[in-house]
């Protein structure tokens, strides 16, 4: 069978359809409708397929750059081509090159202590809130995970962490990435805005900015002070160092050295340090790095008040795992072999995965089969993490948050085969690793030391729409008893 494609609406008018749908987050809307359609492959567009087939999955998200990235998807970046949003296969080569160094797992074990670090301090904060006794106003328990994971990569990103958890109630700048995710996608359909952001002195353009946008105009603008802060102190390394104020290179002096020392990367045209370039990559990795870990680490939370035999069984494991109350016991190789735990992060990432987003990818010039289907070349086509998810042929009893699935089951079973919440191949999650070191590490201090109810003011909805990240729209606000032992 062949799929002829021909123009159903005009693109235009396909636009501003997509884009007022996108506003009250279509695509987790379009997703569940795709979800009850029988056929695997529907259309979505013009030139644009739609496809629930979890077999075809590799194929499409191969290693090998063949279905390349399809440009629009990531014009929320604008004029300035950071890691995620780079479409040509050799450029993006290069960049994650540079980048994956800092991602590998042995990298993170290395600098595990890090993310203990920072869970020693979040702890406190907790421990602190609560003061032992059941808190009267309970604690917006989402709000620490977005300032944790910010500390976390700023640390990994600058050498020196914004220390969020350190200063009061409000971060800023958590706060300001929260709502620039969240209209991320309006630079998709309106790319001029993105300009303006970036273009406008920050008065002006924050002046103009709709309300729901001034965050991301707000974040630039912070953002690009720790860069320019960065750039003053940077000096050109003869040969490589270590930095004096941490005990490994980072991230942004690695990118500065490659572009600084020669090394030209073909993705910037000229070999010269761009601060345009270096701000939307620290965008990015703050970004990526603090939304999708803090979401996940909130949807676990959530579902072990709910069920709170899930809870004490989580419990039970790391007490039995780690009997002293010391948190220094408990790091990311330890963790990683308790079954419970991993169960319940995994079922997390099924359920509610923080990137729930069909991702675009073009069909190369000889076309493909998905199938019996020939798909013909230049096509778009698309498969959603959040549908890979909800497979009826491969999860039973799908809406239901049960860890035990994932107990006992074969590493080639398709439930292991089918679940991608990192995605696949070449343009796959970067953070992988640092993301599953946190949420160990993170969840088990918790589980550990506190234990948590729902409190009455609770906000953390189910109901979440598709912003390109999973956004819940409310936050997570729990009741928190510390355990004695
Ligand atoms: C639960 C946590 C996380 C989940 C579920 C997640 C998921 C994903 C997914 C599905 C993609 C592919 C998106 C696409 O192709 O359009 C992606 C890309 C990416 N992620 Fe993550 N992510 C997580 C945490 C992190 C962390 C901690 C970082 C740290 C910096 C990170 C950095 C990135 C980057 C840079 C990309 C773009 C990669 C590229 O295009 O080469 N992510 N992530």
């Amino acid at each position: 069978m062949q799929i002829i494609l021909r123009p159903a609406y005009s693109p235009v008018l396909l636009n501003c359809m997509e884009c007022i749908g996108t506003s009250f987050g279509t695509d987790n809307t379009s997703s569940k409708l795709k979800n009850g359609t029988k056929s695997p492959i529907i259309r979505t567009g013009p030139n644009e397929l739609s496809i629930n087939d979890p077999s075809f999955y590799n194929t499409l998200y191969a290693a090998n750059y063949k279905f390349a990235p399809y440009p629009p998807h990531y014009a929320f970046s604008g004029s300035v081509d950071f890691t995620a949003s780079i479409t040509d296969p050799a450029t993006h080569k290069d960049r994650r090159a540079i980048l994956n160094r800092f991602f590998s797992k042995a990298k993170i074990l290395r600098l595990s202590s890090t993310i203990q670090n920072n869970v020693r301090e979040f702890v406190r904060v907790i421990s602190e809130s609560t003061d032992g006794k059941t808190s009267e106003s309970g604690l917006c328990l989402s709000s620490l995970f977005r300032r944790l994971t910010l500390d976390v990569i700023s640390e990994y990103a600058f050498s020196e962490s914004f220390n969020t958890l350190g200063h009061g109630i409000d971060s800023p700048i958590a706060e300001g990435i929260k709502r620039s995710i969240r209209h991320l996608w309006v630079f998709n359909f309106i790319w001029p805005l993105q300009y303006l952001a970036t273009k406008l002195p920050y008065g002006i353009a924050s002046m103009l900015a709709p309300r729901n946008l001034s965050g991301a105009i707000d974040l630039q603008k912070i953002v690009g002070a720790e860069v320019d802060g960065f750039l003053k102190n940077f000096k050109a390394p003869k040969g490589r160092r270590v930095p004096e104020k941490s005990n490994h290179l980072t991230i942004f002096q690695s990118l500065v050295e490659e572009t600084a020392s020669g090394f030209e990367l073909k993705s910037i045209s000229s070999p010269k340090l761009s601060r345009e370039f270096l701000v939307g990559e620290a965008i990015l990795l703050l970004g990526a790095g603090m939304e999708t870990t803090a979401t996940l680490l909130s949807n676990v939370v959530y579902q072990a008040c709910v069920n709170q035999s899930i809870q004490h069984n989580l419990h039970d494991e790391l007490v039995k795992a780690f009997p002293s109350t010391d948190l220094n016991a408990i790091d990311y190789t330890s963790c990683e072999n308790l079954p419970y735990l991993t169960a319940c992060i995994k079922e997390g990432l099924r359920l509610t995965p923080s990137v729930p987003v069909s991702i675009p990818r073009v069909v190369p010039k000889d076309g493909t089969f998905c199938g019996k289907t020939y798909i013909p070349p230049g096509t778009v086509v698309s498969m959603s993490i959040y549908l890979m998810h909800q497979n009826p042929t491969v999860y039973k009893n799908l809406k239901v948050f049960d860890p035990d699935r994932w107990l006992n089951v074969s590493t080639t079973s398709p439930q292991e085969r089918y679940f991608v919440p990192f995605s696949k191949g070449s343009k796959s999650c970067l953070g992988i690793y640092l993301a599953y070191a946190e949420i160990y590490v993170t969840l088990a201090a918790l589980m550990r030391r506190f234990k948590f109810t729902l409190h009455k003011d609770n906000k953390l909805t189910e109901n979440w729409v598709d912003h390109m990240v999973l956004d819940t729209l409310a936050d997570l606000v729990v009741s928190v008893e510390e355990y004695d032992d």
